[in-house]
């Protein structure tokens, strides 16, 4: 065990990522007066010690001293409270709350994509926090499943945003002076991307790509490459998967918006989700879809959005130089990235790619071409070039055709249509249980929120749970996944969608429960029998037949007389071929 300043005990490493190594630790003592929460000897705590070249770099160390307020007087109930902040000789970490569950992006991995109601609900209480922060003139910059912490919360899961104020940190001038950068490529704004100034909206676009992935388990922009990604950041429109409903699409596309003006606040995003996730459960009242169709009117953008300060230098903020060329990951941690704009594709990265989630990569020397003597104030960035190369050469956006059987939209439960609703055993709201064998074996499970899929996801099947915010508790979703067919057909705008069809009531059925083998088709021979027999007598009796073929006899006698005929045909059939028999 390790101590950290006099204060905490280090026990066992939870993680790493690009910026630090986060730690389970325990409280030795009371901490000072300068933390946010003193704390109680004993207690637990999780602590990020960041990386020693971070700690190195006297800018990050003022820098980080300098957000102390900031950082420490964040609280929401879904933000991961920072409580101290330790700087000590080489030194720098972050002690907050221990939160007791996966991160988004383990558990998306572990149990597949949401249902679109629990993805609303859920990425709306992350816009709640995101609300509050930049209220307070923070923004995120690098909202991703990643740093979505899941609490165990009396048996649900509760959403709880962590690493704010890293991205600013590792920001500093010490390091862009260097052209390093943090960020993740797959959820990166374009104007991050070409190093346009940024502001809170950024962490709109993040929110957006976030419920994107959260609803199909992939996020909307991937690619061989880094660069790929974010060519496509800046280029490529995203396309609605087939079982996102119309309503929840318009917000995420709006999310996604190039333009940042075009994003919605993050407390218009927050409602506008409410709106949604009520307006497509099963139960919806017609009041309640009619507002989910109209949350485009919901979703205003931020008149007075938060600015990142000093973003939007195309020599300090650009992020992906060499790095971007390489092998990407889009589910990597943040990537610290040097800048190079060298001679090659692999330049001063040693031909590492932006995938290694703990590399903070060596900064490119002040002499070299991408360094900050390489290229002047007036030529275009190295990153600018890389970009207009890539668009050169005609770059289409791919469009990936998924094999079916790995496509995890493709594996979810179907509604049976036609079917009285199954009797859900009561569960707290956003429960998922851990997939049942049946669920393992790939058949549809039969619940409504969401779509534990079982181990050919991932890791072992887990029990979790998250909560929605009261209102929205037991609300079941609408819109039903569709069968493994190509594309379901679009939902006019502005008609109200279509109510699911009622079971049918089961037919009364006869009292008497014996059932005889043929004696409804016995029956309709006879009524036919009669019918004809009636109708042959009116017509006898009535037409003109009679007169026509001179009789004078009645019905019933020409009939008997017929019979007779016919039973001496029948007779002479017999007589005729058994004396053929007898000599
Ligand atoms: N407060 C916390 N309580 C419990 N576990 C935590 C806490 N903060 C982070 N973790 C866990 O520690 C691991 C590493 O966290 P970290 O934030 O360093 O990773 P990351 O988000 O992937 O990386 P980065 O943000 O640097 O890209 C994660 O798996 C996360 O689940």
């Amino acid at each position: 065990m390790r101590p950290v300043g006099s204060k905490y005990l280090l026990e066992e490493p939870l993680g790493r990522g690009a910026t630090g190594t986060v730690w389970r630790a325990r409280q030795r003592e009371t901490a000072g007066a300068e933390a946010a929460v003193p704390g109680q000897p004993g207690e637990t705590v999780a602590i990020k010690v960041l990386k020693e070249e971070l700690a190195n770099d006297a800018d990050i160390v003022m820098r980080f001293l300098r957000e102390r307020s900031v950082l420490l007087r964040l609280t929401h109930p879904n933000i991961v409270r920072v409580r101290d902040l330790v700087v000590e000789g080489d030194l720098l970490a972050l002690v907050m709350d221990l939160i007791d569950g996966p991160d988004l992006h383990r558990y998306l991995r572990e149990n597949g994509p949401f249902t679109p109601v629990a993805a609303a609900l859920l990425t709306a209480q992350i816009a709640d926090a995101l609300a509050v922060s930049h209220a307070d003139g923070v923004v995120h910059r690098d909202l991703k499943p990643a740093n979505v912490l899941l609490m165990q919360d009396n048996g649900r899961m509760h959403p709880m945003l962590t690493d704010f104020g890293i991205a600013r940190l590792a920001d500093s001038p010490g390091l862009t002076r260097t052209h390093e950068f943090v960020g993740t490529p797959a959820y990166v704004a374009p104007e991050s991307a070409e190093g346009r100034p940024q502001t809170s909206a950024v962490d709109i676009y993040g929110a957006g790509i976030l419920m994107y992935e959260l609803v199909t388990g992939r996020p909307p922009f991937g690619g061989g490459s880094a660069l790929e990604v974010l060519h496509q950041h800046l280029t490529a429109e995203p396309r609605r998967p087939s079982t996102v409903p119309e309503p929840l699409w318009t917000v995420i596309e709006r999310c996604l918006r190039k333009n940042p003006d075009e994003r919605p606040s993050a407390e218009n995003l927050a409602r506008g989700l409410r709106v949604v996730a009520e307006g497509i459960g099963v139960h919806s009242n017609s009041m309640q879809i009619a507002a989910a169709e109209g949350v485009v009117h919901l979703l205003a953008p931020d008149p007075a959005p938060t600015a990142v300060p000093g973003s939007g230098d195309p020599t300090q903020v650009l992020p992906y130089g060499a790095a971007a060329a390489g092998a990407y990951d889009p589910n990597a941690a943040t990537s610290v990235l040097p800048h190079t704009g060298g001679p090659g594709p692999v330049g001063a990265m040693g031909g590492m790619g932006a995938a290694d989630p703990t590399a903070v990569l060596p900064s490119v020397p002040p002499n070299q071409p991408g360094g900050p003597g390489g290229s002047g104030p007036q030529e275009p960035h190295p990153w600018q070039n890389q970009l207009r190369a890539a668009r050169d050469r005609n770059e289409q956006t791919q469009i990936q055709n998924l094999d079916p059987g790995e496509d995890p939209l493709r594996r979810r439960p179907q509604r049976q249509p036609g079917r009285p609703p199954q009797q859900q055993p009561q569960q707290p709201p956003y429960q998922q249980q851990p997939p049942s064998r049946q669920q393992q074996r790939g058949q549809q499970p039969q619940h409504g929120y969401g779509y534990p899929q079982g181990p050919g996801q991932g890791g072992p099947p887990q029990h979790q749970q998250y909560a929605p915010p009261p209102q929205h508790q037991q609300q079941p979703q609408r819109y039903a996944p569709p069968a493994p067919e190509p594309q379901r057909p679009r939902q006019p705008e502005g008609r109200p969608s279509r109510e699911p069809r009622q079971p049918r009531e089961p037919r009364p059925r006869s009292a008497n429960p014996m059932k005889i083998p043929g004696l409804g088709c016995l029956k309709g021979c006879l009524f036919t029998i009669v019918i004809l027999f009636v109708a042959a007598w009116l017509i006898w009796e009535l037409s003109p037949l009679q007169s026509w073929i001179g009789s004078t006899k009645g019905f019933f006698e020409q009939i008997g007389d017929w019979i007779d005929t016919v039973s001496g045909w029948v007779d002479g059939l017999g007589g005729g071929s058994g004396g053929s028999g007898n000599p």
